[in-house]
């Protein structure tokens, strides 16, 4: 089930897939009052995370971050449903959808850890952080109790956490201590591959900027990857090596984060790097016209075609594929092809809506 050569080694790391996602739908699938009903929040991702990297999805509210990273992890649950596509680690001998529940259970944790939002989410505030760490460790780790103590002693002083939290009950602990435990809870078994969803959203910024240091201090130590989720573009600008840009449950670019900071070709993109505060920038941000689309009727073509100042005809008629325009930089938009009609021709076909969302 798991391949023999899956941990990371000491030598040097080579740039290859530990992920690879191809083509990924899951939709909710619900009934209201015997009427289907289908929100599609993952709809055709194809993506790969590689060896030692932190790949960043980014969006906003509702775009199907969360929908995306627990398809990802096998943690989804009805009505979120898997529609098709295929999700493989290099450490799984086949696609993660195709393992048992006990199967999957002997590699959570071990391989694949979770941190998640909230850590009132996986700390039990009826039981001690020694009892979480049995919860999910013990077992993985296999050294007798006092040995495995020992173990996580040593990690939490790495982590700059005292040995003493073990006792305390969560509420005993302040909220960026309590989201370290869930770091240390997440890393204690060196799993090759961590998924992170929003793990500073709830933090104020000084303990936010300790926690993400952690977080990579520890990524870097191990060799692990993670697939890191927040929509703060200036969290991603720190953390992550690559970025993907999520709109409506698509994945509409991806760069390393240098170039998309530097270079964003989807104008959805543009929008959120444009919107970012700078120093000494004292001009208005002006907000996207329009509001996302509901997933369960997502607009035909290019879903950000409605508030798109760029958007043509064959937007509103075709879907874009993801496509590398240049090395390493994929994007979903027809506009941003040269191929199909230059820029500055583009510009004048501002369409109505968005023309009086402007004047
Ligand atoms: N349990 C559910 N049942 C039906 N629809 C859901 C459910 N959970 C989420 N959705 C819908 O799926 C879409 C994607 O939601 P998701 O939570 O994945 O987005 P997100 O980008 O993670 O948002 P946020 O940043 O607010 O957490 C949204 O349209 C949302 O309303």
């Amino acid at each position: 089930m798991v391949k023999a050569n899956g941990k990371a080694g000491n030598g040097p790391v080579p740039a290859e897939p530990i992920l690879s996602v191809r083509n990924l739908r899951a939709y909710y699938q619900m009934q209201y009052f015997g009427i289907d009903r289908e929100v599609r929040a993952v709809d055709d991702i194809t993506l790969q995370v590689n060896r030692n990297e932190i790949y960043g999805v980014a969006g906003e509210s509702s775009c199907g971050k969360t929908s995306l990273i627990k398809t990802i992890a096998a943690a989804n649950r009805p009505p979120l449903n898997v529609i098709g596509g295929s999700v493989k680690y290099s450490f799984l001998d086949r696609d993660i959808f195709r393992m048992s529940e006990e199967e999957l259970s002997r590699v959570r944790w071990k391989h694949l850890s979770y941190i998640m939002q909230g850590s009132m989410n996986v700390l039990n505030p009826v039981r001690r952080i020694r009892k979480s760490f049995i919860d999910f460790a013990f077992r993985h780790i296999n050294k007798p109790e006092r040995e495995f103590f020992d173990i996580v002693a040593r990690h939490l002083e790495r982590l700059r956490l005292s040995p003493s939290v073990l006792k305390a009950y969560p509420h005993e602990l302040s909220g960026g201590m309590r989201q370290r435990v869930t770091i240390a809870l997440a890393t204690i078994c060196r799993p090759e591959f961590i998924i992170a969803d929003e793990p500073t959203t709830a933090l104020d910024v000084v303990v936010q900027k300790d926690v993400l240091a952690m977080i990579r201090e520890v990524q870097q130590e191990m060799g692990s990857s993670i697939l890191f989720v927040t929509h703060d573009m200036t969290v991603h600008a720190n953390m992550a090596d690559r970025l993907g840009i999520m709109y409506a449950g698509r994945l509409v670019e991806e760069a390393p984060t240098r170039e998309i900071f530097a270079n964003p070709l989807h104008p959805y993109t543009a929008h959120l790097i444009q919107s970012l505060p700078r120093i000494g920038d004292l001009s208005p941000k002006k907000a996207l016209p329009g509001a996302p689309p509901n997933l369960s009727d997502p607009p035909a073509g290019c879903r950000f075609h409605p508030r798109c100042p760029l958007a043509m005809d064959i937007c509103r008629r075709e879907n874009p594929a993801l496509t590398a325009l240049r090395p390493g930089h994929r994007v979903a938009c027809f506009a941003a092809s040269s191929e199909v009609r230059p820029v500055s021709e583009i510009r004048e076909t501002v369409p109505p809506k968005v023309a009086e969302a402007r004047s």
